[in-house]
């Protein structure tokens, strides 16, 4: 019998594979980079045929690692930076235009126009989101506006949109030869264009943005136990397996922290930062510029929803630091060179490269160093760098218990950032609650594999999942600071 599960984790930066058995334990891991384009600034894209190349790779060189066959391969469960939006042509899967990425601000013009005829706020009550170029429907609406071509594509039906986890899934699939086009619930919920409680595309948003109903995916549960579609056995998998889990990657970080229960929790340090409390069955709407979204929908299950706060630069500053600066040569020296100071120095970094996302929302804004006198050098700089993060999760708690009522007792936090001793120290002084690491940190793709477990009937209900969560580390708070 079919026993080990393939999470396939399509990041910002880099994409992973990951082999788990079915206590969740890692078999092998595999992970590759990607080129980050700059065309303007404020804009970021990635090629998709790229990451189509990557992942890949990457399964190929894990199912190898594992030394599995992949017919005892039982799921796959795939997770995806979110947002990130790609059109295609479903005759050949070539792209029409580069990805947009999440943290691409070029869809300004568009949204403040959308503000001006209905405020800021108009889809927030159907989609719980913003009027803000995070989003995937102003990406969406710029490609058919400005790409000659792909609105009559479009209208055709020969033209398809989709978030990355829509793209792999169809290309995993077959592609042009019978690739499903399919999205979940959890992806839907950040495109601008889903009404969070019917789970279905809003026809009268896709009016309003001119968008042609017909290039969307079908939405699917985030756990589908009648699975997708399959594999191709001549693709990087090589057997025809089962793709039945889809999660956008900051839920599946909050299902591989098993917070299953309304009032559990987690933060993530990756590219950006996004803190989840999952909200139960009910969507919470925010008055302090949290997010709603879709937790996850298992099955048949009714709907969970969470509370999102999310912060577009955390390990982004720490890479801007590595690559524009030329301060640090890899991103882990950030924390020796922050180490090398004993404080700020009064210096603080404003990371708004991308506007700034939760709790402001102020696409217009840009980043700012303050605080800078003959006194300041190249540690204190790093120092503010990493003491950006925990800021700006200090204002995101804050917000979320604004809106809440709910005080943490401490923070489940994972990502690439949270190797960073110093800054999960400082994280804890700021927010005045422990912060507590799992002994496994790729909760990503840890949640992709549950998912994909769950569905497959590995385990038979998340309940059983909480076993293998284990404290790694934690650090309390030196600090006595108020949490509100
Ligand atoms: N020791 C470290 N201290 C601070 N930041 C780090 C450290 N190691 C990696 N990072 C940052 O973590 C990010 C990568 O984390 P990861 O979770 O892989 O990101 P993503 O999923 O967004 O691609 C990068 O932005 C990198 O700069
Ligand atoms: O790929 P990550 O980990 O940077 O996550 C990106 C988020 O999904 C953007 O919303």
């Amino acid at each position: 019998m079919a026993r080990y599960l393939l999470a396939i984790d399509q990041g910002t930066t880099s994409t992973r594979a990951m082999v788990f058995d079915h206590e969740g334990r890692v078999m092998a891991l595999a992970q590759q980079e990607h080129r980050q384009i700059y065309p303007q600034p404020g804009w970021v894209e990635h090629d998709p045929l790229e990451i189509w190349e990557r992942t890949q790779a990457v399964v190929r060189q894990a199912v190898a690692r594992a030394g599995v066959v992949p017919a005892d391969i039982a799921a796959i469960g795939v997770t995806n930076q979110r947002e990130t939006t790609i059109v295609w042509d479903r005759r050949t899967g070539r792209p029409y235009y580069n990805a947009i990425v999440w943290q691409d601000t070029r869809t300004a013009a568009i949204c403040d126009q959308l503000a001006r005829d209905g405020g800021p706020d108009r889809f927030r009550d159907r989609t719980g989101l913003p009027l803000a170029t995070y989003f995937s429907g102003p990406k969406l609406k710029w490609i058919l506006d400005q790409v000659p071509g792909v609105r009559e594509a479009a209208e055709r039906g020969d033209a398809l949109f989709g978030t990355v986890d829509t793209w792999l899934i169809w290309w995993l699939t077959g592609g042009p030869d019978g690739g499903v086009h399919v999205t979940d619930v959890t992806n839907a919920s950040r495109t601008l264009l889903m009404d969070l409680r019917r789970l279905d595309w809003d026809d009268e948003i896709l009016r309003l943005l001119g968008i042609p109903r017909r290039m969307l995916p079908a939405i699917h549960p985030s756990v589908a136990p009648a699975a997708y579609g399959a594999t191709r056995p001549d693709g990087p998998v090589g057997a025809a397996v089962p793709v039945c889990a889809d999660l956008g990657d900051q839920q599946a970080a909050l299902v591989g922290q098993t917070c299953f229960e309304p009032g559990e929790a987690k933060n993530t340090y990756g590219t950006g930062c996004f803190l989840l409390l999952n909200t139960g069955a009910t969507p919470v709407f925010s008055r302090s510029g949290l997010i709603t979204t879709v937790a996850y929908k298992m099955g048949d299950q009714p709907a969970v929803y969470a509370l999102e706060g999310s912060i577009a630069v955390a390990g982004a500053l720490v890479q801007w630091l590595r690559d524009n600066l030329g301060l640090i040569a890899r991103s882990a020296d950030v924390e020796a060179l922050a180490g090398s100071v004993e404080d700020n120095g009064g210096v603080y970094f404003v990371p708004a490269f991308s506007g700034l996302f939760a709790p402001h929302w102020d696409g217009s804004a840009r980043g700012l160093i303050i605080g800078l006198t003959r006194f300041a050098n190249r540690g204190h700089l790093a120092r503010a760098a990493l003491e950006a993060t925990a800021f700006q999760t200090r204002e995101v708690v804050d917000a979320m218990y604004r809106d809440s009522g709910l005080r943490l007792t401490a923070l489940r936090v994972d990502g690439g950032m949270v190797v960073n001793e110093l800054l999960m120290q400082f994280q804890a002084d700021i927010l005045g609650v422990p912060v507590v690491r799992p002994a496994v940190t790729e909760t990503t793709a840890l949640g992709a594999a549950y998912a994909a477990g769950l569905a497959a009937g590995v385990w038979e209900e998340p309940a059983r999942l909480r076993q293998y969560w284990q404290e790694a580390r934690r650090w309390t708070p030196r600090l006595a600071l108020n949490s509100s």
